[in-house]
């Protein structure tokens, strides 16, 4: 039998306060036969060293502008600290992490994103025998979001945008992206499911702001390849890797779903 593949985002929104139950929901996934690719990200974590470096953090639409002495603080971090701690809550609660960034066996390939960011990546490969082989070793993968081009030069990357991306390519059913929401909140409220036009539709409006913006868009954007369900948790919440009823699914539209039947 094929196992079926969770790639589960963790946001640095979360990761100082994920409780050992969380870790736990990986194992409880396993048994259930869903094996979990770990894509990290640490966003807040960059903005305070760069503080402490008298570095002011920008963002455009989420994502960081990276200039050269940015993607130093960007790879220390995410690479260093954040990956290696993460390995290191894993193999607590028993699972077989194995830490490693996009750089490593050129796992995600890049080209420049916009002008505007940077050194700032958009991914235009992931190389999944790299996580098949991994994951047949009964190893799981901790990724760090970073990415490198075909000169060697290395690249930030949203870490959403990572996982989408490796979602797709390693065709995995789920995407979960584990943050410090219930999900989206529209008028204070968490909302059950979104289409894309309605994640559009609120990223004009202004509803949904800052780093909710590239979750949601690149959510949308895997639905439109293989993966099957999309949804944005809570990772303090007891259940939230487990239990069908946390959070926001995000949904194929209308429209896309009657172009998927004129095709059939
Ligand atoms: N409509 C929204 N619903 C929920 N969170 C939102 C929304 N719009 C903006 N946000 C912000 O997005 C944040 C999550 O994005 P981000 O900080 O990048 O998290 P992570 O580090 O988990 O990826 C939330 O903590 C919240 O401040
Ligand atoms: C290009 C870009 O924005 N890269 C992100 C990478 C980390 C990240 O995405 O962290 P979160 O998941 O905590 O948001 C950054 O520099 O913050």
């Amino acid at each position: 039998m094929i196992p079926l593949k969770a790639v589960i985002k963790i946001g640095g929104s979360v990761l100082a306060n994920l409780p050992s139950t969380f870790f736990m929901e990986c194992l409880k996934l396993k048994e259930q036969g869903v094996t979990s690719i770990i894509v990290h990200g640490g966003g807040p974590m960059i903005s305070k060293w760069m503080d402490q470096m008298g570095m002011k953090p920008r963002f455009i639409e989420g994502r960081r502008v990276t200039d050269e002495q940015t993607l130093q603080i960007v790879e220390m971090v995410l690479a260093g600290t954040v990956n290696k701690q993460l390995v290191s809550q894993f193999r607590e609660v028993g699972v077989q992490a194995i830490g490693m960034s996009g750089i490593d066996l050129g796992l995600i390939q890049v080209s420049p994103l916009d002008g505007e960011l940077g050194y700032v990546g958009q991914i235009s490969t992931v190389n999944d025998r790299v996580i098949e082989t991994m994951i047949a070793q009964g190893w799981i993968p901790i990724i760090a979001s970073i990415g490198v081009d075909q000169q060697g030069q290395h690249y930030n990357i949203n870490a959403d945008d990572a996982a989408s991306a490796i979602a797709q390519a390693v065709q995995a059913k789920k995407l979960i992206s584990v943050s410090n929401v219930d999900g989206v909140q529209i008028q204070h409220r968490t909302i059950k499911q979104m289409t894309a036009e309605e994640v559009e539709k609120y990223i004009q409006n202004g509803e949904i702001s800052g780093g909710m913006i590239p979750k949601v868009r690149s959510g949308v954007q895997s639905l439109k390849g293989c993966v099957h369900e999309v949804v944005i948790v809570n990772g303090q919440k007891l259940g939230c890797l487990t239990n069908e009823n946390h959070g926001t699914r995000l949904i194929k539209g209308e429209m896309e779903s009657h172009v998927l039947v004129s095709h059939l």
